[in-house]
């Protein structure tokens, strides 16, 4: 959900709140469906732990970014910071890291957003193979951002009403429900800490915001008392929805069972379908997969329109409709292909995203914050405290991180289910 800086901007004063929700609305996306995945190994506990320590360094980086854009002039895009700060390498670099993570992110909310569609239609009694179903999701939100950046403005508006709306009902009725046995003495297999490993990289990606701090910043000018407290609100807000997410599904779901999940592919429609079996509401069991839709949905067109948004600028394409209908067609077209082929690979996706943004979202501002305390040390402004100390627990944090994933991907790190 990229886009509520424009949402924002067209609002009268710039609150605190206003600022707080534009970071929490691009946190709080379709990573937050992956986390009780694949948190299920290392279980609640193991999860809370390192739900905080992710935050923290997310926190970090997203401020150290701030610090480094606070030396440039507000407007001033990422691609500027990179460009004068660290030069042409790191330019590319950071980069194609982004422009990787929009894509494959999209290509998440594809796959998905075919499967919670499908979810929905089945409690209708209707059925549709799930690629066509994650078609039919992207060419309707794809028009939306063909339209204009108005319509996504407007749509994503109302959608974030109405996800606040149904997140409490479903969440706080599941929150009533919990077995506090179930969280805290969980059944199947003894082994839990090894676990841990292979889930940092979901929660990286589930605490990714931080294309928005050069929005931020343009909005708000630099006034970093301000811009601190509305990253550090937005962080904190979707670490209590994450928490409550947590313990909502770990109290309801046995451990066992979401062996049995991550069998069937982990992806969102199949963990919603089992917290719907412990609803004894049909009303509320609607509230929980209204509120998984419109997650997906909002994310989705905040992400594609950044997406769109970028490569319009990379290939020239201009704003007339020929010059919009080319941006969309290589914005939507490869992952909607991708989706199609493979409808079911929404956790390796959140994973290879959380791969690349390691790098601009933790490794390139850690980067930018050593380089201008370097360029300007009689620099009298905001600065992140913890010195270079922090700079390179931050730097530290991104390459275990990545490595996290490889050595999963390569079966070296235990992955339950
Ligand atoms: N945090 C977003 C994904 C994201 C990652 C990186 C940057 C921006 C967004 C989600 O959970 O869906």
């Amino acid at each position: 959900m990229a886009n509520h800086m424009n949402a924002a901007k067209h609002g009268q004063g710039k609150s605190l709140f206003g600022g707080a929700m534009i970071i929490a609305g691009t946190t709080v996306g379709a990573g937050m469906f992956s986390l009780p995945v694949v948190g299920a190994g290392m279980w609640f506990g193991y999860s809370m732990l390192m739900l905080v320590a992710v935050w923290f360094c997310m926190l970090m980086s997203g401020l150290l970014l701030l610090e480094a854009n606070l030396h440039f002039e507000p407007g001033a895009s990422f691609d500027t910071l990179t460009r004068h700060t660290l030069g042409r390498f790191w330019r590319i670099v950071n980069g194609l890291s982004i422009a990787f993570v929009l894509y494959i992110l999209t290509y998440a909310y594809i796959s998905g957003g075919g499967s919670i569609v499908n979810h929905s239609l089945g409690t209708l009694g209707l059925s549709l193979p799930q690629s066509v179903a994650g078609l039919v999701f992207a060419l309707v939100l794809a028009l939306v951002v063909l339209i204009s950046t108005q319509a996504v403005d407007r749509i994503t508006s109302i959608m974030l009403g109405g996800m606040v709306l149904s997140f409490f009902l479903a969440i706080g009725n599941l929150l009533l429900e919990i077995d506090m046995q179930k969280l805290i003495e969980p059944d199947g297999e003894a082994s839990y800490l090894p676990y841990l490993f292979a889930a940092i990289p979901f929660g990286l990606a589930s605490f990714g915001y931080h294309g928005n701090v050069p929005s931020l910043v343009k909005y708000y000018g630099k006034d970093p008392g301000t811009i601190v407290k509305a990253i550090c609100l937005g962080t904190c807000i979707a670490l209590v929805i994450y928490s409550c997410w947590l313990v909502a599904t770990m109290g309801n779901i046995p451990r066992s069972i979401f062996a049995d999940i991550i069998a069937k592919g982990g992806n969102m429609g199949v963990l919603v379908a089992a917290l719907s079996e412990v609803i004894s509401s049909a009303w509320l069991n609607n509230m929980l997969t209204l509120f998984a839709n419109l997650a997906v949905a909002s994310s989705f067109l905040g992400v594609t329109l950044g997406l769109f948004d970028y490569l319009a600028d990379l290939f020239d394409f201009d704003d007339s409709r020929k010059g919009r209908l080319k941006t969309a067609a290589v914005t939507f077209i490869p992952p909607t292909v991708l989706g199609l082929l493979f409808p079911n690979g929404f956790l390796m996706a959140i994973g290879f995203a959380a791969l690349a943004a390691t790098i601009w979202a933790v490794i390139v501002p850690a980067l930018l914050a050593y380089k201008v305390r370097k360029l300007s040390p009689d620099y009298d402004g905001f600065k992140v405290p913890g010195g270079t100390p922090l700079i390179i627990l931050v730097v530290l944090f991104g390459f275990i991180t990545a490595s996290c994933h490889l050595l999963a991907m390569a079966d070296i790190l235990p992955v339950y289910g």
